[in-house]
């Protein structure tokens, strides 16, 4: 799967381009403060329907207009879609998939799997257990249909037993709860489990060649004792929660460990080297992707060049290329990428004050 034509209207400082887009690598290069992450950032918006830069998605709109709207061209196995998205200052999002109206924006996740990199991408590592299990939610959402739903109703159900819980309920009441909650966390639980296994076949390989030197292990922690039966574990944790007034243990506690042997990452590894990780989880889950439900996703990396050595550079580009996905990289200087390239990027656009420019 690959964009092929990129319309973007009133989003940042970008009032209007058109980016006939490369099936490989298309690189985006321009000065600082130019528009080359409000690109990436617009395709992540089409895709997701919110920034992975700020989380006030009006901030986005250009200052001078009231909605941004944003278009693709998708060639697809099953033939060519297109993807419409508009934005309003009121809030308001609609959202069309060749031609029809699509209320859910979960829909545009499943037609259009994103992976970004970014100098920010540390935050993976390094923030609280969000980031990591919103990773781990990533793949478990493409991977398996059932997950979303079983996803969505953890969090309605958590939400409803926090409330009980703040409201001062006794057991029994909850317990009603509890029923639905552990069957539906079991389920999450599974699917995030299976998940991470496969993610860990196809991450030793890749960590192998960014990392050489280090064993860096992976594993998933499910929110709660494993060896402890959920259900009694809630039982028994009530007057806890009760306390605290929501409950402590479950799968909104899930993460996803990162050691290098006893340590955490993020205490045994260069800042180089915590990024060179961050972009092994990502390309492995490219390529699990593509293993599972014969998807590619769509790689966009913001300034690639920072605090990586030419040869990782080049250990990171190639290792992009073998996911045969499209990426889109961003850089100040064209050259930091184009030398570290095997052979040409396909589409090279240069970026001044918000216009876009294509150069070949
Ligand atoms: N809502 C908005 N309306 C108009 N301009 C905006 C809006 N939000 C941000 N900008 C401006 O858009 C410009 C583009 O920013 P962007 O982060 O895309 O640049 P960049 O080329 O990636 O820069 P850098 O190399 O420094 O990361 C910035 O100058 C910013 O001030």
């Amino acid at each position: 799967m690959s964009l092929t034509r990129l319309n973007i209207q009133a989003f940042r400082n970008i009032t209007s381009a058109q980016l006939l887009t490369g099936t490989g690598l298309n690189l985006i290069y321009g000065q600082n403060g130019s528009g080359k992450t409000s690109i990436l950032e617009a395709i992540y918006f089409l895709g997701m329907g919110r920034s992975f830069r700020s989380h006030l998605s009006q901030r986005v709109i250009n200052n001078e207009d009231d909605k941004l709207t944003l278009f693709a061209t998708l060639t697809l196995p099953r033939g060519e879609s297109k993807i419409g998205l508009r934005r309003f200052r009121s809030g308001e999002t609609e959202v069309k998939i060749d031609g029809d109206k699509v209320k859910r924006l979960s829909t545009l996740a499943e037609t259009l799997p994103i992976q970004v990199i970014t100098p920010e991408s540390f935050s993976l590592l390094f923030e609280g257990p969000k980031s990591r299990r919103q990773f781990i939610d990533w793949g478990a959402f493409h991977a398996d249909p059932e997950f979303y739903g079983a996803w969505v109703n953890v969090r309605r159900i958590l939400k409803q037993r926090n409330q009980l819980l703040r409201d001062g309920a006794s057991y029994t009441n909850i317990q009603y709860w509890d029923r639905e909650f552990v069957r539906y966390a079991e389920r999450v639980t599974e699917i995030r489990n299976l998940y991470v296994d496969s993610l860990n076949e196809l991450l030793k390989g890749i960590i192998e060649e960014f990392l050489p030197q280090v064993d860096v292990k992976v594993s998933f922690t499910r929110g709660w004792d494993s060896k402890i039966d959920f259900a009694l574990l809630l039982e028994n944790q009530y007057p806890r929660d009760l306390a605290t007034g929501h409950t402590v243990s479950g799968p909104h506690k899930a993460d996803l460990r990162l050691r290098v042997g006893n340590l955490p990452v993020q205490d045994a590894l260069s800042r180089g080297q915590l990024k060179l990780l961050v972009c092994a989880l990502r390309i492995a889950q490219g390529k699990l992707l593509k293993q599972q439900i014969d998807k590619h996703s769509i790689y966009l990396v913001d300034d690639l060049p920072s605090e990586l050595d030419a040869q990782h550079r080049q250990l990171l580009l190639k290792q992009l290329a073998d996911t045969g996905a499209q990426v889109f990289v961003t850089a100040i200087e064209p050259a930091a990428i184009v030398d570290s390239l095997d052979k040409p990027p396909s589409r090279i656009f240069q970026v001044a004050q918000g216009c876009v420019t294509v150069i070949e």
